[in-house]
């Protein structure tokens, strides 16, 4: 996967971010940075916190301490977005600005997450940000038809026109292999892996500048699993999507991530480079999880 440059600017700046349930329950003084056009993956055994860090940097949980930085940059570079057949309905831009700040007076802006009070917060989830979640039961609307959730995204962008929503739609269920014929079925109606496949859809349609994922293949089948994840690596890498991943499967984060942080009771053991950190472990307990994953 193409290697983000290091002139990419900074998208997200996580500062010193403590949110504990109970001692090493939660996850505790977490920093890094994300640029744009890079995909982050955060991984660790089960109850390690991941989860925890991804609610709060989605602007999901506040964190008892820190801060989660969004530097929203206009001028961002395209990345790698020529080769892809994009939606008409993506391609026209959100026009709104319902989340703070004009993008054509200001080059650049900073938002502090919990600082910008819980509409904002709201906003920017549904105009800017994306989040793809393990059960995507959580991330559709389960009674109304597959075309409605890629739709709705984009209606609350401001986009109206029936037609185009719907030829968006069917566009974006080719996309995710899905039969655009089945436009008008709902989600309940479709298999896990498809279901999935519509979320990322629905997540995907309005060009988020900004992805969370939770154990995106987490849950299906090891074949529906190869395919989605086949299909995943494809988008990112078009789409030059900017992505913070969280999977217990070092095999989902190898294929996806540019770099990794490990995570244990709560705290970052180790970040690097992926081929760095799977390859040539320096932490003990990553040698061990990268050593549990080749044992049989
Ligand atoms: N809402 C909550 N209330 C109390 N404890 C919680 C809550 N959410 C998580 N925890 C605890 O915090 C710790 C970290 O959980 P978290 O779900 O973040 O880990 P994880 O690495 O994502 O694990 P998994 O891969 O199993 O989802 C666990 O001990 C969990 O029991």
């Amino acid at each position: 996967m193409k290697k983000p440059t290091l002139a990419r600017p900074v998208l997200l700046d996580v500062q010193d971010i403590t949110r504990l349930y109970g001692p090493a329950k939660g996850c505790e003084a977490i920093d890094f940075q994300l640029h744009a056009g890079e995909v982050l993956g955060i991984v660790g055994e089960s109850g390690s916190g991941k989860s925890t860090l991804l609610r709060v940097l989605a602007g999901l949980e506040a964190p008892d301490a820190g801060r989660v930085i969004y530097r929203r940059s206009y001028n961002e570079p395209e990345v790698a977005r020529t080769d892809f057949h994009e939606p008409e309905a993506a391609r026209t831009g959100t026009g709104n600005n319902e989340v703070g700040g004009d993008p054509k007076e200001n080059a650049e802006s900073e938002l502090d997450l919990y600082a910008i009070g819980e509409a904002r917060r709201r906003a920017l989830l549904r105009l800017e940000w994306g989040l793809v979640h393990q059960n995507p039961r959580d991330g559709l609307r389960m009674g109304v038809s597959a075309g409605a959730n890629i739709g709705e995204r984009l209606m609350a962008q401001g986009q109206r026109h029936y037609g185009r929503l719907r030829a968006t739609g069917q566009d974006w269920m080719h996309q995710v292999e899905l039969d655009p014929g089945r436009i008008d079925d709902a989600p309940r109606t479709f298999s896990g892996g498809m279901q999935q496949r519509l979320q990322i859809a629905r997540t995907l349609v309005t060009r988020p500048r900004l992805v969370f994922m939770d154990e995106p293949t987490g849950g299906l089948d090891v074949s529906v699993q190869a395919r989605l994840l086949d299909m995943l690596r494809t988008l990112v890498r078009q789409l030059g999507l900017s992505v913070v991943l969280v999977t217990h499967d070092l095999a989902v984060a190898r294929l996806l991530a540019h770099r990794l942080m490990v995570m244990r009771g709560g705290r970052v053991v180790e970040t690097g480079l992926t081929d760095q950190i799977l390859d040539d472990p320096q932490h003990a307990y990553t040698q061990l999880l990268v050593s549990s994953v080749l044992t049989p």
